[in-house]
């Protein structure tokens, strides 16, 4: 096992601890100010959003409600193909709710527009996106999305949930990868 530290692994740090969590507060903030009055229902999305489920909901000073789906997209390597199969389905009934689905990036964007159709065919009162990064160069198809912690260049991002290889998620800073990691 190498047990080097990981975030010597980083060669450019986009976002460190402090501005994700500044961030993510604001964002709790702006949501809880749409949503008086109504139950929130956070749909995390496994396995990338773990962080930023965690950390946006304890941001909130109100009650709401979370659960998660796990999915997963055919694709060759890293290519996404937008055939998505749900690995893990959500345990809450969400007919009458307002959900907000919970992501850690938004790419290609075939990940969440499979995602939100398959709500919106639920019934829910309201279907919305909070994520905390995005990357407009790469979409491809477009995703309505309501919250975006910040948009960012089209690059391979590790860190706070995003992997590579499985690596990397529990660094608290995010960042892109030294080349000697890839080789
Ligand atoms: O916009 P897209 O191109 O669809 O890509 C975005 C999705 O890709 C990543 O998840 P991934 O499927 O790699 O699984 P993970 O969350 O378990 O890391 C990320 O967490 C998003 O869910
Ligand atoms: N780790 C990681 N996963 C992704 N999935 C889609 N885009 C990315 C990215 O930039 N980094
Ligand atoms: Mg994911």
């Amino acid at each position: 096992m190498d047990e080097s530290h990981i975030e010597g692994d980083l060669v450019n740090i986009l976002f460190t601890e402090e501005q994700i969590q500044s961030r993510l507060g604001e964002l709790a903030a702006e949501i809880e100010a749409e949503y008086e009055g109504k139950d929130i229902l956070l749909v995390g999305v496994l396995r990338g959003a773990v962080m930023v489920m965690a950390d946006l909901a304890r941001h909130f000073s109100r009650h709401l409600e979370m659960d998660w789906m796990a999915v997963s997209s055919y694709g060759s390597g890293t290519k996404s193909s937008g055939v998505v199969r749900i690995l893990k389905d959500l345990d809450t009934d969400i007919s009458g709710r307002h959900v907000i689905i919970v992501e850690d990036i938004i790419d290609t964007g075939l990940t969440l527009s499979w995602l939100v159709s398959n709500l919106t065919s639920r019934a829910p009162a309201s279907v919305e996106i909070c994520t905390l990064l995005r990357k407009p160069e790469a979409l491809q198809m477009s995703v309505d999305v309501k919250w975006v912690g910040y948009d960012i260049p089209n690059e391979f991002v590790v860190g706070y949930g995003l992997d590579y290889a499985e690596r990397y998620r529990n660094l608290r800073s995010i960042g892109t990868l030294a080349p000697h990691v890839y080789s």
